[in-house]
């Protein structure tokens, strides 16, 4: 049951697939109170503060002091002659031991990166300026740096040598154009922007507008408190707005996490995010992997081995909202039957039968017992054929525990989750009325996005209606309006006419965007 290497290989998982996440133990330092030991999600803890020049800049007393230097040392001794390659390297990369490449990279295969490398795009003569590591992922390290044309801060992804990094690095780089220039030509849309791309020394480098921290980063530094419900919708309808774009264009993002998502730099004083990482991404119908997402924000059908598409972002996306609010992930689990067995007590039910009956793990976590488990009888009034398996089934099986994670919130379904939010044993009768109209909103949004079914989970432009993403009052369930299946507009030959563009227009959607939907019909 736990992601062994061994299982990770019969899956035919991707190079790139994550690895065991370390936001768990993160965030499990956190709670119990070592935030200062608690390891960054992202391992950038190799980042450093840059003692260059460059970024003396930005201490304006240091700065005064040693502003041209080198030709104030020459003033002092004709003899003194700067050399550029005896200066002592202040390395970002960890380790920094040069091991392939002619030195190039480490064992890991990634580029040795220190403060003041250029990345040179040679077609262009474009040059950027190593500065500081904004973080280290799976594909490689991603580093701010000085665009000296420009005279601006940009972020470049170098993507570690090796030939599966390098072609799904391509697939994120033509995937991302795409959804640039075609689906987001005037970047409405909370997409992060890609400025370049070159090789570098056996490296493929792409080169994308600098955000600002990451949501996961954002909740740190909120002591995992959770955020404030306006900023928790402003997010959330920004993050539906980039989803609506990418399920038009028929693209996959497949790791969906609070880490993915950057603030942006406040224009006219508001708060805004974008969607990164297009490196696990794919198109729909063309899904290749299996093990993929990260694990606290896998969803369902990706868990069991079933045929998946963009719904599995629905589902991450209702767990990231969940965590904004509550500020911890709302699956935290340790091994993916904890994972499981999570989602099954908080959102209460499980997944349907036909869908179990056709998955390819359902073996792994639950027993056929024939038409008598409650299963979903709260939902649809069905009994079950399947019952999920107690954790001593699984040690029988397995034989070894599975791993199962501390609870750091209380125990519970959904709803209580919200309402006892921040867990001061309140019940919906303490709130006042306003507040309550919100937690009922919220939970109602969440329960069409943690929806077992993918066939029944709303689709992003279906959840943008929701009153708790359009502000509008919260009279009960919402119902929302029947969607024919669509042709991702990415595949589509044109896109001919809009009906009911003026009723999507009302819930805030550019008209681009609403353009794009003309195959949905409003009911
Ligand atoms: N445009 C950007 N501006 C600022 N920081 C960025 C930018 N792009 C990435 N980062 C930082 O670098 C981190 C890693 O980026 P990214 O997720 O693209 O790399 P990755 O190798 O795919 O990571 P992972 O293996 O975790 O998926 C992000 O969480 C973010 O903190």
């Amino acid at each position: 049951m736990e992601e062994t290497g061994r299982e990770r290989k019969a899956a035919g998982p991707p190079p790139w697939a994550p690895t065991k996440s370390t936001v768990f133990r993160s965030y499990a330092a956190a709670v119990v109170g070592d935030r200062a030991e608690a390891p960054s999600a992202r391992g950038n803890g190799v980042a450093a503060r840059s003692s260059n020049l460059r970024a003396v800049r930005k201490r304006p007393i240091v700065a005064r002091l040693t502003r041209d230097i080198v030709q104030t040392f020459e003033k002092c001794n004709p003899e003194f002659n700067y050399v550029d390659s005896l200066n002592p390297k202040h390395f970002l990369t960890s380790p920094a031991v040069p091991v392939h490449n002619d030195g190039l990279d480490n064992a890991n295969s990634d580029l040795i990166l220190y403060v003041n490398l250029e990345l040179v795009n040679k077609k262009s003569d474009r040059r950027y300026i190593v500065e500081e590591m904004l973080g280290q992922g799976t594909f490689g390290q991603v580093a701010k740096c000085w665009d000296a044309e420009t005279n601006s801060y940009v972020a470049v992804k170098v993507i570690k040598n090796q030939p599966a990094f390098y072609q799904q690095a391509i697939m994120e780089v033509s995937l991302l154009s795409m959804l640039n220039d075609k689906f987001d030509p005037d970047d409405q849309h909370h997409i992060v922007r890609m400025l370049d791309f070159f090789p570098w020394k056996n490296h493929l480098c792409i080169t994308f507008e600098m955000l600002g921290h990451n949501l996961y980063e954002l909740l740190k530094k909120n002591n995992l408190r959770g955020l404030q419900l306006q900023f928790v919708r402003t997010f959330s309808r920004q993050i539906l707005d980039a989803l609506i774009v990418m399920k038009g264009a028929g693209i996959i993002h497949c790791d969906l996490k609070p880490e993915n998502i950057l603030i942006t730099p406040k224009v006219n004083s508001a708060a805004g995010v974008k969607v990164i990482d297009f490196g696990s991404a794919c198109m729909e119908g063309k899904t290749i992997y299996s093990y993929i997402q990260s694990r606290y924000y896998r969803s369902p059908e990706v868990l069991l081995g079933y045929p998946y598409t963009t719904a599995i972002d629905m589902w991450s996306f209702g767990c990231i909202v969940a965590e904004l609010y509550i500020g911890l992930p709302l699956f935290p689990g340790a091994s993916e039957y904890d994972v499981l067995s999570r989602m099954i007590e908080i959102v209460g039910g499980q997944p349907p039968d036909d869908l179990l009956r056709e998955a390819k793990n359902t073996r792994k976590f639950f027993k056929h017992v024939g038409s008598i488990y409650p299963g979903n009888e709260a939902h649809d009034g069905l009994c079950s054929s399947y019952r999920v398996l107690t954790e001593d089934e699984v040690e029988a099986r397995d034989s070894k525990k599975p791993k199962i994670g501390k609870w750091y919130f209380p125990r519970g379904r959904l709803d209580r989750l919200i309402f006892a939010y921040p867990w001061k044993n309140l019940n919906e009768g303490n709130l006042p009325e306003t507040e309550k109209e919100d937690c009922l909103a919220l939970v109602d949004f969440l329960r069409g996005l943690v929806e077992f079914d993918p066939n029944k989970r709303w689709s992003p432009l279906q959840a943008s209606y929701h009153p708790f993403i359009t502000g509008e009052a919260f009279t009960g369930p919402y119902e929302p309006f029947r969607e024919t299946p669509v042709i991702p507009v990415g595949r589509a030959a044109t896109v001919d006419h809009n009906p009911g563009g003026g009723h999507w227009l009302a819930a805030g959607l550019s008209p681009q965007v609403v353009s794009m939907f003309s195959h949905a019909s409003i009911k």
